[in-house]
């Protein structure tokens, strides 16, 4: 029988910087796969087993996963492990109740129960990855260590639900994944061979540049194919423990057995694999080595998968020869409707028994046993055992992230070019409006004010109400991504924002251009420049404005709702439908949140400045604005308040996107 041992963590390093490096030929150009992966192969000789079977099954091994061998075996502990869930009215709601387990390297566990029995709750508690609402008592303990925020970098989840950026291709998705959650030292090399080391082993080479999701008509990956994917995606760290929650669901059963025996390739490896599963066939059952069963929180059965009929058998529930044992458990530890009283009778019974019987001795003797050999552990060895993982830098992750969201702009160029067309329209169907009027006359003055307003509304409001739908659709993935410490929610913001600015220079540069030309505004070059600024200035601004109702409010028409009232009350003290100074005291203040108004003024001035020569009608008795200054007085726009009106959209700007990025923190933070 062939073992591996521990990696330690120098070896591993070692490895991840600088073993790979000296391989100069491109993965990309190797066809057989196992030339890629055979320069991982290291046996040694001591630790944990092989194979729980022979020498066979390490060639099978091989065949899927490599022979690559696991960095740190993971011995996974829980003690008394309930979880319990604060309700809306303040109450607690006991989900897992006094739950024990061991999960050891070169297992793979089945943890089953009825829908509802709290295997999810269980195993997101025991992966460190539990919602912030719920609270975790008992004691569960990662190689001698309190599990925290550690597990991120030593375990993969693998989620019933697998979410990916639908747009991008498996190839982008692992390379961008492999950026953002592999070690900041593994070489670039490196890190290229692991993903089509991956993609080859899970057989996703061949759909490399296949999109994972969309609704264009174009080829995306079947059920299964996301599945190794998400699967690959989690074995990119080459993680020691993997929790996988029902990794079988919504496949057909070739799919699904494919699956699962990648999963038990991995036991086999040395991983410690947990993982819940809905009534398995027979031949899916029989990868398993231990099998946990939760029944209304609580076990109902704990230990080698083959122990579990005899157990019930010593009950008097006895599996007919036709049913599939695994069914049978599910159908005595369900809730029947109708008699739910007696089924939750039956089920504390059978929990009452396991709890006294000799399988849960000897499990509680082992937990004991490994509670002991932790104790009496120094905390040096403890801390070896963990990784030196260093994460991938702050600018990694941002680059990293603003690069998977430009590919989700640039993946629909149409769509970027009908934008830029419909600007383009916009500018110079409303320029066209305006064209010859903007003169040094009576009239002309409204004119220019009207044409000004024109680039501000444009520049705010369709982009205000576009980015509200933003937020709220990256909700799950974003909530998942930081449970799984890939990056902080101001990463993701950052990232966010930059991914868009160069479409939030583009789109006001041009609409701008062509209507203040078409619109024959002022022609100086200062004034057309200040313009352009101002009008970029504008339309960040509103996106900050847009960001922060859209992160307050996570749903659309609820953000609607706030941001319509909102929006016209900005519009209404913007300086052009009333005088400023006759604005009624108790509202008046909400003009100084009014970038409206602040870039009316400041684009105003731009235009008026200076101008002495307005001219009068000679038969009209109405009274003549002749000078730039005089039309300024009439809109209560004062030329000195230029810098200060830049200086408060900058404010505004920043002020918008610091309350939008304090707003998501609640939001994530509260999931
Ligand atoms: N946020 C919550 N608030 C209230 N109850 C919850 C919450 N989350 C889960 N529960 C309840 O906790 C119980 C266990 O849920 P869990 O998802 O762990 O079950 P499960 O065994 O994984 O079920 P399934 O197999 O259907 O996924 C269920 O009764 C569920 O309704």
């Amino acid at each position: 029988m062939r073992s591996i041992a521990k990696y330690d963590a120098e070896t591993s390093s070692k490895h991840q910087s600088s073993g790979s490096s000296s391989h100069t030929s491109d993965p990309d150009l190797v066809d057989d796969p196992h030339e890629l992966i055979s320069t991982d192969l290291v046996y040694l000789d001591s630790g944990i087993t092989y194979s729980k079977n022979d020498e066979p099954m390490c060639v099978e091994v091989e065949e899927l996963l490599g022979t690559s061998p696991v960095l740190r075996p993971c011995t996974l502990v829980w003690r008394d492990v309930s979880v319990h869930i604060k309700l809306k009215d303040g109450k607690l709601k006991r989900l897992v109740n006094n739950v024990s387990g061991i999960a050891k390297p070169g297992t793979l566990v089945a943890l089953m129960g009825p829908s509802g029995a709290g295997k999810t709750t269980l195993m997101t508690a025991l992966a460190h990855r539990n919602p912030d609402d719920t609270i975790v008592d008992g004691d569960i303990i990662m190689n001698g260590l309190p599990v925290s925020d550690f597990m991120h970098k030593e375990s993969g989840y693998m989620h019933q639900d697998e979410l990916f950026v639908e747009n991008l291709t498996v190839m982008e998705h692992l390379t961008i994944m492999a950026r953002l959650r592999m070690d900041r030292r593994t070489t670039p090399l490196a890190r290229r061979r692991r993903v089509n080391q991956l993609m080859r082993q899970l057989s996703l080479y061949g759909a490399k540049n296949t999109r994972i999701g969309g609704l264009d008509g174009l080829k995306t990956l079947s059920g299964g194919e996301r599945k190794r994917l998400a699967f690959a995606t989690e074995l990119l760290t080459d993680p020691g423990l993997l929790f996988c929650d029902e990794p079988t669901t919504g496949l057909d059963s070739s799919s699904a057995q494919k699956l699962m025996t990648l999963l038990r390739a991995s036991a086999v490896q040395g991983k410690t694999v947990i993982c819940t599963i809905h009534q398995p066939s027979s031949e899916l059952m029989a990868l398993f080595d231990k099998l946990l069963l939760l029944a209304e929180g609580r076990i109902a059965f704990a230990g080698d998968a083959s122990g579990a009929l005899s157990f019930f058998e010593s009950l008097g529930y006895n599996c007919p020869m036709t049913y599939n044992p695994t069914d049978f458990f599910i159908k005595v530890l369900a809730l029947t409707p109708g008699s739910e009283g007696a089924s939750r009778q039956a089920i504390k019974s059978v929990c009452d028994r396991f709890a006294v019987s000799d399988a849960a001795k000897e499990l509680d003797m082992e937990i004991q046993l490994e509670f002991h050999l932790m104790d009496n552990e120094d905390e040096e060895s403890k801390r070896l055992k963990c990784s030196n993982f260093q994460p991938p830098g702050l600018h990694t992750k941002i680059a990293w992230l603003v690069y998977r969201y430009m590919l989700i702009i640039l993946r629909d160029p149409q769509v970027q070019f009908f934008r830029i067309i419909q600007k383009l329209v916009i500018a110079l169907t409303a320029g066209l409006c305006f064209i010859g009027t903007a003169r040094l006359t009576q009239s002309g003055i409204q004119d220019v004010q009207g044409a000004l307003f024109i680039i501000i509304a444009e520049n705010t409001f369709a982009p205000m109400y576009s980015v509200l739908y933003m937020f709220p659709e990256e909700f799950p993935m974003l909530h998942r991504e930081l449970k799984a410490g890939l990056y902080s929610t101001p990463v993701y913001y950052v990232a966010r924002m930059l991914a868009l600015f160069p479409g939030l220079v583009v789109e006001p540069t041009l609409f701008t251009l062509v209507m203040y030309w078409v619109a024959g505004l002022r022609g100086t070059l200062y004034a057309f420049g200040f313009t352009i600024f101002l009008s970029i200035l504008v339309l960040n601004v509103a996106i900050a404005c847009g960001s922060f109702f859209s992160c307050a409010f996570g749903s659309m028409p609820v953000a609607i709702a706030y941001l319509v009232p909102f929006d016209y009350s900005l519009m209404v003290t913007s300086g052009l439908f009333i005088k400023l100074s006759s604005i009624p005291k108790y509202i008046s203040w909400i003009r100084h949140l009014s970038w409206l108004m602040y870039s009316n003024e400041a684009m105003s001035i731009l235009q008026w400045d200076g101008v002495q020569n307005i001219t009068c009608a000679e038969d009209s008795d109405s009274p003549c604005l002749s000078t730039g200054e005089e039309v300024l007085t009439v809109y209560d726009f004062h030329l000195s308040q230029f810098w200060s009106d830049v200086v408060a959209l900058v404010v505004l700007y920043l002020a918008f996107h610091l309350l939008a990025l304090l707003a998501l923190k609640y939001r994530t933070r509260r999931k």
